[in-house]
Parts: C-alpha cells; sequence; structure tokens
C-alpha cells in the first residue's frame, strides 16, 4: 500500500514481489489488485455493482505448475518462451469443444481482411488468404463456456476481449507475419484504439489437425508452432507498460494439405463492446 502511494507502477511492483523470489506471481498481483481495490474505495463512494473497472495490468497465465487449472479444465503447460511471451498450451479444449464450435460457424466464412493503415476499414489483402467467420458474444454456449475459461485462464475479463474471430486455411492459404498489436501512429488503427485499447494479448486456439503446413511462425525468433487440435497458443503483443512489442512479428505459414481452422482471441486494454 505504501508503495502504491507512492505512485509506483502496479506491474513493476508486482513483477518486484514475485522477483524477490518471495511470492508467486499470481500471489503478488493478488495482493497488488486488493491494495489497488481499497485505494480505489478509500474516501470515494463505495463503487456501485454497474461500474466496470478494467484492470490496470497486464493478462497472465499461472506458471507455477506444470497443469493449469481453469474452473472446469486443467490444460498443460507445453512450452515456454520469456521473453517475448509466448506460451503453448495442450488441452484447453476437448475434441467435441472444437467441432461444435466448427459445425456452430458452418459456412458463414467469407475472405479474411486486415484493418487498413488509412481509414482503419476492413479490406482484403494479399497477405491474408484464409476465410473468417465471427462468434458473436451470446450466440453459442460452447463459445461462452471457452471464453469464460480462457477468462480464468489470463486473469482477464472476457469483457476485455474481442469475440471469436475463426480463421480457416484450405492448401495454399496463409496469413504472412504481421502484428496482432493495433499501432497508434496509423490513423487507421486510431479508431480501433479507441475502442477497447490495445490488444496486450493474443490466444489462437487450434481447433484442427493440419496434415501438413500451417504452422504458427514468428520469423524473428526462429520459432514456428504446429497446430494440434485443443491446444492454445499464447503470446504478448506488449510489454509492462501497454507498449507494442516488435518481437512478436508472426505469421500463419501456407497449409499444404489438409484444413487449419483456429479461432482468435484478442485480450484488450479496456472493455470492448
Ligand atoms: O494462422 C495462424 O497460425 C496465425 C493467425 C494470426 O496470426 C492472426 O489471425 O492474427
Ligand atoms: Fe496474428
Amino acid at each position: 500500500m505504501d508503495n502504491l502511494d507512492r505512485a509506483c507502477n502496479p506491474l513493476d511492483m508486482a513483477n518486484s514481489m514475485a522477483g524477490s523470489g518471495q511470492h508467486s506471481m499470481a500471489v503478488a498481483r493478488a495482493a497488488i489488485d486488493e491494495a489497488l481495490a481499497m485505494r480505489a474505495g478509500a474516501g470515494a463512494a463505495a463503487p456501485q455493482a454497474s461500474v466496470f473497472v478494467a484492470p490496470q495490468q497486464m493478462p497472465y497465465i499461472d506458471l507455477e505448475r506444470n497443469l493449469v487449472a481453469a474452473p472446469d479444465r486443467v490444460a498443460e503447460v507445453l512450452f515456454v518462451l520469456k521473453q517475448p511471451q509466448i506460451i503453448l498450451l495442450g488441452n484447453v479444449l476437448s475434441d467435441e469443444e472444437c467441432d461444435a464450435i466448427i459445425a456452430h460457424c458452418g459456412t458463414r466464412y467469407t475472405r479474411s481482411t486486415v484493418t487498413g493503415e488509412a481509414d482503419g476499414s476492413s479490406m482484403v489483402h494479399e497477405g491474408r488468404t484464409s476465410e473468417m467467420a465471427f462468434i458473436r458474444r451470446g450466440e453459442a454456449e460452447v463459445a461462452e463456456r471457452i471464453e469464460r475459461r480462457l477468462a480464468a485462464l489470463a486473469h482477464w475479463p472476457a469483457e476485455c476481449s474481442e469475440p471469436f474471430q475463426l480463421q480457416k486455411y484450405d492448401a495454399t492459404q496463409e496469413y504472412r507475419p504481421h502484428y496482432d498489436w493495433l499501432d497508434p501512429d496509423s490513423s487507421g488503427h486510431r479508431s480501433h484504439l479507441a475502442r477497447g485499447g490495445q490488444r496486450l494479448a493474443t490466444f489462437i486456439l487450434y481447433l484442427s489437425d493440419v496434415e501438413q503446413g500451417g504452422g504458427t511462425v514468428f520469423p524473428g525468433l526462429g520459432l514456428e508452432v504446429y497446430p494440434k487440435k485443443g491446444s492454445a497458443l499464447w503470446f504478448l503483443n506488449t510489454d509492462i507498460n501497454h507498449q507494442p512489442d516488435k518481437r512478436t512479428l508472426h505469421g500463419g505459414a501456407p497449409v499444404v494439405s489438409g484444413t487449419k481452422i483456429i479461432a482468435n482471441k484478442w485480450l484488450r486494454q479496456g472493455r470492448y463492446g
């Protein structure tokens, strides 16, 4: 509390508490969340139930153990890169859940788009040749359940995330290397930033196995993650001060044979509505 009163950055404090070895990151952040909530309450009227306060820090996955538990499922930590943070989790979805999401989207796919740099509009781009479909919030029970699971795994409210975006790649289709963070220097991205803030973290849910090709590649890191049905890839798009991290350049390599279907979930700084 004293440090908070001296206006230290809460995330730096959590990192240093955890770094001192006395506390896990989860315990450190919980303590700081509690102190922030107390400070917000002190001297002010009790917050109304309808007032939504976005978390101030970063979403995080608790890596204390090799298994990470959400209330309704236990996932496995399969791979961790520390800087930039990239985590591969296995067993996040059951095969039935993957199939149910794919079935829900049926044939509603349309050619994928990217956000125009100039005006922020959605435009077809030769670098993204897949097809996409969205699942609106409240539309499918299975999507709601998985959204709650991801929110628990990432310690981040579902309200502060974009609805699921599915991407379907058939043979030859790809998404060339790009960033998921929105560029504050691009006028087109600024309108998207105004709605929910920066994309702090990405979850890519692999909904299908792919016979050949279709890895998620990080060219600057020499890393390729192979799609595996039910696994989820997580990475932080920004540093702890919410500034874009250029090391997160990534793409979807061309599918050679089979069909790759993923669901993207982007975690925002604030409420996305
Ligand atoms: O297809 C992939 O593995 C990556 C997809 C991606 O980066 C995106 O949709 O933003
Ligand atoms: Fe991406």
